[in-house]
């Protein structure tokens, strides 16, 4: 099938090359010139494992093509999709400028009947805002064509993006169109070949979905961090409440890791969305407010060890920091915990060394040159002549480093373990002072 997408990142270059891979010819559209002169020279612009090799597939047989100019990519296509950002709004909730603006390129570019698929995190009445906004430029051309708007979210996880739009949980639909979702039965067809995964429903439970998705996976990850918090308090091991609570069927191991805080470009701004929906809607969601709140303070809670062990003086201080992504295999930073201990340190009058597996590009856009941060070649490099060692982001290459040499590099000999990836007791046994997350066990709470 004839394929358009608007958006080029994480999600739309991810659905283009997928979408490619299974077929179909995809055009995708962005009005960021330098991506797309990027993507058109094989340039992948993220770091997305899989990803590569994809889009240098398809664009050497022709089936993923690159544009800045919309006109003709809407021409040709079966199906539209609007990948764009949907970043919150100055009061939480979701700015719609990008994705309205797409509808009404769209509208001016129309030729015959097309899907709208609206994979953009959107709140709930978006389709029925997308359709006006696609009408009221086909009225302005005089034009009558028939199309329809979908809901269809996207559930792909940054670092693992190629292998979940491949293979996809569920894939849901929000239509009340019978000819809409032919259409796309027939697009998903391979992607459902061992069993249906296709959940369709009307356009607002779609979107919905998608925010209570998210919400729920936030809404258990705070749950954990108030339980590491609480077992801190009471000389409780948090990683083995963990493994008790896990194994039972209901609650499941996914999700419930303690830890910095959640991060990235979707819990944080969706939790917001969805309370600032409620509220719009005269209901107080306490619930969410109380998921919010929980992280914002999970995210400090680094620094406070760090704090407390340096008796509140962290000026002059060295501290380096493994790991800057907002989690692995990926280099996003949005609202990545790093950025918030990093600020707190800086501004205690601490310097930072830190380093990062993929991320140090994107770390030398964010903070560009500064006195009080080296960034580091190697997470060996980091350690050198730093006091203290926190982990932030739990890469695999973090997991069995020497702790003796570290004890030989780090001058205050200090872990704190953001992640719980240590046994504490084998880092004490080298003779460093260890902090995690919830781990009452080593960790005599007074703050
Ligand atoms: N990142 C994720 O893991 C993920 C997963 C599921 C859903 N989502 C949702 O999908 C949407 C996109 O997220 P993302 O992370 O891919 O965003 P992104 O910021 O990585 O990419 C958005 C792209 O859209 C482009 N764009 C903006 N206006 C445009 C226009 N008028 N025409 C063409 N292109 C335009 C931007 O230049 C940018 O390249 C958001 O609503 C997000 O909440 C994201
Ligand atoms: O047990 C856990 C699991 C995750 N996290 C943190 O939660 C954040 C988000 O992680 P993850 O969900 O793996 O990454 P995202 O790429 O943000 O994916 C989420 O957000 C996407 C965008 O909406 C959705 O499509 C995905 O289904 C949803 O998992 C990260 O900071 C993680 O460190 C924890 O602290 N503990």
């Amino acid at each position: 099938m004839n394929v358009t997408i608007f958006g080029t990142g994480y999600v739309g270059l991810v659905t283009g090359a997928c979408l490619a891979e299974m077929g179909n010819r995809v055009v995708c559209v962005d009005v960021d010139e330098d991506k797309v002169r990027r993507l058109k020279q094989g340039e992948v612009p993220i770091f997305e494992p899989g990803l590569e090799p994809l889009v240098h597939r398809h664009a050497a047989d022709g089936l993923l093509e690159f544009t800045t100019d919309p006109g003709p990519a809407v021409i040709r296509a079966d199906l539209i999709f609007i990948a764009v950002g949907t970043p919150p709004d100055e009061d939480g909730s979701a700015d719609l400028r990008y994705v309205l603006a797409v509808a009404r390129t769209i509208g001016r570019h129309l030729q015959h009947y097309s899907v709208i698929v609206d994979k953009s995190t959107v709140p709930v009445g978006t389709a029925d805002r997308v359709r006006e906004a696609i009408q009221a430029e086909l009225q302005v051309r005089s034009a009558e064509i028939s199309f329809d708007v979908v809901s269809n979210p996207e559930f792909l996880k940054e670092g693992n993006a190629v292998v979940d739009c491949l293979r996809p949980d569920r894939i849901v639909i929000g239509s009340s169109s019978a000819r809409a979702v032919e259409v796309l039965r027939k697009l998903y067809a391979p992607f459902n070949r061992n069993h249906d995964r296709m959940v369709v429903m009307d356009e607002r439970s779609a979107e919905l979905t998608k925010y209570a998705a998210n919400a729920m996976l936030a809404t258990k990850i705070s749950f954990m961090n108030e339980v590491a918090n609480i077992a801190e308090r009471v000389g409780a091991d948090v990683e083995l409440v963990r493994k008790g609570i896990g194994s039972d069927p209901r609650i499941g191991y996914d999700f419930i890791y303690p830890g910095a805080g959640y991060g990235g470009s979707c819990f944080p701004k969706d939790v917001q969305a969805l309370l600032r929906t409620a509220t719009a809607e005269g209901y107080d969601a306490r619930l969410l407010h109380a998921v919010e709140t929980v992280n914002q303070s999970q995210k400090e809670r680094l620094f406070q060890i760090l704090s407390r062990h340096f008796q509140g003086d962290l000026k002059g201080r060295c501290i380096a920091v493994w790991g800057l992504a907002f989690k692995p295999n990926t280099d996003d930073m949005r609202e990545a915990p790093s950025r918030t201990l990093l600020a707190a340190l800086w501004q205690a009058g601490a310097t930072v060394r830190a380093y990062d597996p993929e991320a140090m590009d994107e770390a030398r856009r964010i903070w560009g040159e500064r006195a009080d941060l080296q960034l580091c070649a190697s997470a060996d490099e980091a350690v050198q002549g730093a006091d203290a060692l926190v982990i932030v982001t739990e890469w695999k290459v973090f997991r069995s480093p020497d702790f003796t040499r570290l004890r030989q590099a780090l001058a205050a000999g200090v872990i704190v373990d953001g992640r719980n990836l240590y046994a504490p007791e084998v880092v004490e046994q080298a003779g460093l002072a260890y902090y995690g997350i919830g781990r009452g066990r080593s960790l005599a709470v007074s703050a």
